[in-house]
């Protein structure tokens, strides 16, 4: 490919194309926003492997890692690289410029694209993390996926994002070509039992498990290894389609999971924890029925006040490393959406839910910059980037 013009078009929230340049300015403005900590009597830089490194809340713990605590490591996603139609994944090019972040600050840092869910895939990364830095200290779980193949018994499993017993009839938010906001509402069945284990299956703890259970075989943990997953909560607004529903099932299972891991873990003076973070716009979440309305009903309420991954990121590293105490709620869970399930918060984006009609919309919910948060995450509507000059979108992986 040669460099050509790349414009966002897509359908609903999900474009076709990511731009390079404005995936890049992504990265390096989050890296800009931190303030590096100096730990004096420090031997060695951590040794982080971070889980889903390419895009929303791992992509933020990664870059929040290298710029706050020079932490090196692995960084492993699953992107797909250009093709002669069409540009890489916005996580390909948000990844190469992670590797420069890296690079520039001296943390030695490899990034691999594989399914983390494959035995073959745990094997080269743990392979790659034994030669490099002879173990780990830090793993970070931040996976969000569609599907995963069991690596034991060969089945595929479909994870859904439905109500549990009963239909949910929700709002929701839609955006239509030209960008105009249209509130909804639209139904969604509950989940049969075996597509609720399906979700459990994917988005659950066993992958989670699996790994830890790779690295310990391998012996690389490391005294005092801890390891954390990302969870959710969220509000009695979405309860219905996310914590009382599949994905919720999912996120109590990973919660299990990581008492179950924090028992053995304590042998090596290690940790397993989960941390429930806030509501972001990302890929993942806006595949989720009804939370593009909730988060931009937030945004209206909260404006700035919503904090970001990469805040949310850095706090939870503060934590990890000592700088700052354990914020954990009476289940051991890491809280980072404090902010989100604050009382007043939560009043004023139930009193905009209940008040939001197809007229009162754009008055209630902040969706243009909703609209821009999506167009971000492929690498447009970032400032400062001239979307007018040709882009090159044929770029190299990173050298590992
Ligand atoms: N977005 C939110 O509002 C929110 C809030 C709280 C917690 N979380 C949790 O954070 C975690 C990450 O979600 P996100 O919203 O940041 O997702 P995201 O879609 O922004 O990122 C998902 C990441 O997972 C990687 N990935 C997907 N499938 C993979 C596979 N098979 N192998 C390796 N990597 C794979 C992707 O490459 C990407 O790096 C999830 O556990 C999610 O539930 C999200």
């Amino acid at each position: 490919m040669t460099a050509r013009l790349i414009q966002p078009s897509g359908r609903g929230f999900l474009l076709f194309d990511a731009h390079p340049g404005g995936c890049a300015r992504i990265v390096t403005d989050m890296a800009a926003q931190v303030q590096p900590v100096t730990r004096s009597g420090e031997r060695e830089r951590p040794v982080a492997l971070i889980i889903g490194s390419s895009a929303g809340y791992g992509l933020a713990a990664t870059v929040a890692g290298i710029a706050r605590y020079g932490v090196q490591g692995v960084g492993l996603c699953f992107e797909r690289p250009p093709t002669t139609r069409r540009t890489a994944t916005a996580g390909w090019y948000r990844t190469i410029a992670t590797a420069t972040l890296a690079q520039e600050t001296g943390s030695d840092f490899a990034f691999v694209n594989g399914d983390a869910f494959t035995d073959a895939t745990k094997d080269d990364v743990l392979d790659l993390v034994s030669k490099r830095f002879g173990g780990i200290d830090y793993l970070i779980y931040s996976v969000a996926a569609p599907r995963r193949t069991d690596p034991v018994t060969g089945a595929l499993h479909q994870s859904v994002i439905q109500p549990i017993g009963a239909e949910h009839v929700t709002k929701t938010l839609e955006f239509d070509g030209d960008g105009t906001p249209h509130l909804k509402e639209i139904r969604v069945q509950p989940a049969t039992d075996a597509e609720t284990a399906d979700t459990v299956k994917v988005m659950g703890g066993e992958d989670w498990a699996r790994w830890v259970d790779a690295l310990e075989a391998g012996g690389l943990i490391r005294p005092g290894f801890t390891t954390v997953a990302l969870s959710y909560i969220g509000s009695h607004l979405t309860s219905a389609i996310y914590r009382a529903g599949t994905i919720g099932a999912a996120k109590l299972h990973l919660e299990r999971t990581a008492s179950v891991l924090g028992d053995r873990l304590g042998d090596y003076g290690g940790r397993a924890l989960t941390s429930v973070n806030g509501a972001a716009v990302t890929q993942a979440s806006t595949a989720i029925p009804g939370i593009a309305l909730y988060v931009s009903l937030l945004r209206d309420a909260l404006g700035t006040g919503m904090s970001s991954p990469l805040a949310q990121s850095v706090d939870l590293w503060d934590q990890l490393t000592g700088t700052a105490p354990l914020d954990t709620d009476e289940q051991g869970r890491i809280r980072l959406d404090r902010w989100e399930l604050d009382e007043a918060a939560q009043t004023a984006v139930t009193e905009r839910w209940e008040a939001a009609t197809p007229d009162t919309i754009g008055d209630l919910a902040d969706t243009g910059w909703f609209r821009d948060e999506v167009r971000r995450l492929y690498g447009f509507e970032v400032p400062g980037v001239d979307y007018s000059v040709p882009c090159e979108p044929d770029l190299p992986w990173p050298a590992v």
